[in-house]
Order: structure tokens, then C-alpha cells, then sequence
């Protein structure tokens, strides 16, 4: 694979992931966010069944296409998985905060400047638990991103040990939510993290601690 690279770290050595430049980033993300409407659309649709025969072909025929060029491993941003705390940073293609990946929400992540992360998003009925509420799995998964987004940018970064969820409020579909996470203390290979998902009336719906730990390496 050209230009692949790997990291001293062994997590990741097992799967050279290619890295992308930017222009190639923004063609792969315009492509993933038009998925990502045609998910929402597919789950919407009343389109008769006629037509979703003819569009079920035309679906395949495009997915063939792009499967033709299949990389074993989705790529990564920058210089890839060079160094580990960066890693998280670089998964263009990560289920949360991946623009290359159309199941992704995304949230994209606001670094600030007290080490805490931060992050915008709506949820859409693509991501229904109860009817009309948000899926507990998906906040969660959310969460666990966020915070070990948080325990990533302390440089403390390591692989999700513990998750404990308190779902507050129902958390609503297609209104602007915002999750935050912030380190609350390092004990050795052990970080642990806070935060919480706010509904657009600033209340509380979930809130997360976790327990981060760096794989020994070696
Ligand atoms: C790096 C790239 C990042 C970049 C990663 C980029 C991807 C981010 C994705 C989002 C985050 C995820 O979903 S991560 C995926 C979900 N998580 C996983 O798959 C992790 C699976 N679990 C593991 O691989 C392992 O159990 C580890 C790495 C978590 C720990 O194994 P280990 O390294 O052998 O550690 P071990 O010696 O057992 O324990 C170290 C210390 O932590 C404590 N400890 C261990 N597990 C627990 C636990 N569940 N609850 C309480 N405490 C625990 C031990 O008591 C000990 O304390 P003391 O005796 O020292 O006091």
C-alpha cells in the first residue's frame, strides 16, 4: 500500500492504514455525507414499490462501482497512526466523528483551550430507541468517544475500560445536543474522565464518567 504507515505502538501495527491528503478527505466526506442522507432518506422514503425496485439496482450498481477499488482497511487523515495519542484524532473514518463515515452522526469535536472537548450534534431517526427518543447505545457510544477524546488530548490516551451511564432525560431526535468531556484525574496507566450529553434547553440527559487504560506496550 503506498505511503501506509504504522506506529511503534502494537494496537496499531497490525493494520497499515493509508494516509489521506486533505483534497482527498473532502472528496471522501462529500461522498459519505450524501450516504449519509441517502441512509436517512431510505428509512423515510414512500416512494412505491415500482420505483424502489429501480432505485435498489441503481443503489448496487454504485456500490459495486465504488467497491471495486475496495482498500483492505478504512485510511486515516494526516500521517495516520504514527503516534498513539494521535490516532484518535485521525480516524476520519471513526462511527462518531468520522466524515468518512456515513453512519456517523458526525460530531465534530471542539479542542478547548482548559483540555476539555466538546461537540454540537443532532441525532436524526436513523438513531431511534424509544419512538422518538434517542437510542441509549448511541448516546453511549457518543460518550465514550468524547471522553476518550478528553482523556486523548490530556495525553493520556488508552482504550476504554470502564463506562458508566446515568440517563437523566430522555435525550430528543432533531434538536442540537451537546456533549462535553473533561479528565478528572490520571492515577498511573489510569485515566478517568467526565461528561454529559445537554439537550437544547441546557439540561442534563446523560451523564458519563469512564476509565480509560494504555495497553502495556511490548
Ligand atoms: C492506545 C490507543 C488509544 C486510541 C484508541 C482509538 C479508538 C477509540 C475508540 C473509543 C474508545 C473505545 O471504544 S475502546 C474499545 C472498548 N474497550 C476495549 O476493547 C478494551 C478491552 N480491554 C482491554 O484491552 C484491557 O482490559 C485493558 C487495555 C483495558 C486493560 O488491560 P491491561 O493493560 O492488561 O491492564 P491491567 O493490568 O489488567 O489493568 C491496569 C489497571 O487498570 C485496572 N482495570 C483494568 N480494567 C478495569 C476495569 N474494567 N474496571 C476497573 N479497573 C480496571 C486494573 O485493576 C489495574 O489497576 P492497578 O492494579 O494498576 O491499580
Amino acid at each position: 500500500m503506498p505511503g501506509a504507515r504504522t506506529s511503534a505502538h502494537p494496537i496499531f501495527t497490525v493494520q497499515p492504514r493509508e494516509p489521506l491528503d486533505e483534497r482527498r478527505v473532502e472528496h471522501l466526506s462529500a461522498l459519505a455525507a450524501e450516504v449519509r442522507r441517502l441512509n436517512e432518506a431510505t428509512v423515510h422514503t414512500a416512494l412505491p414499490e415500482e420505483e424502489l425496485t429501480e432505485l435498489t439496482a441503481q443503489v448496487r450498481a454504485l456500490t459495486d462501482r465504488l467497491d471495486a477499488a475496495r482498500r483492505a482497511f478504512p485510511p486515516v487523515s494526516g500521517d495516520g497512526y504514527t503516534t498513539p495519542g494521535e490516532g484518535m484524532l485521525q480516524q476520519i473514518a471513526s462511527p462518531v466523528t468520522g466524515e468518512l463515515n456515513p453512519i456517523a452522526p458526525p460530531c465534530r469535536i471542539e479542542f478547548l483551550e482548559d483540555g476539555s472537548v466538546r461537540t454540537e450534534f443532532t441525532l436524526n431517526f436513523l438513531y431511534e430507541g424509544p419512538p422518538g427518543l434517542a437510542h441509549g447505545g448511541v448516546s453511549a457510544m457518543v460518550l465514550d468517544q468524547l471522553l476518550g477524546l478528553a482523556a486523548n488530548n490530556n495525553g493520556t490516551p488508552g482504550l476504554t475500560a470502564s463506562l458508566e451511564l446515568r440517563y437523566r432525560r430522555p435525550t430528543p431526535l432533531g434538536q442540537r445536543l451537546t456533549a462535553e468531556a473533561r479528565i478528572d484525574r490520571i492515577e498511573g496507566r489510569k485515566a478517568y474522565a467526565v461528561g454529559r450529553i445537554l439537550n437544547a434547553e441546557g439540561k442534563v440527559t446523560i451523564e458519563a464518567t469512564a476509565m480509560f487504560v494504555m495497553p502495556m506496550l511490548g
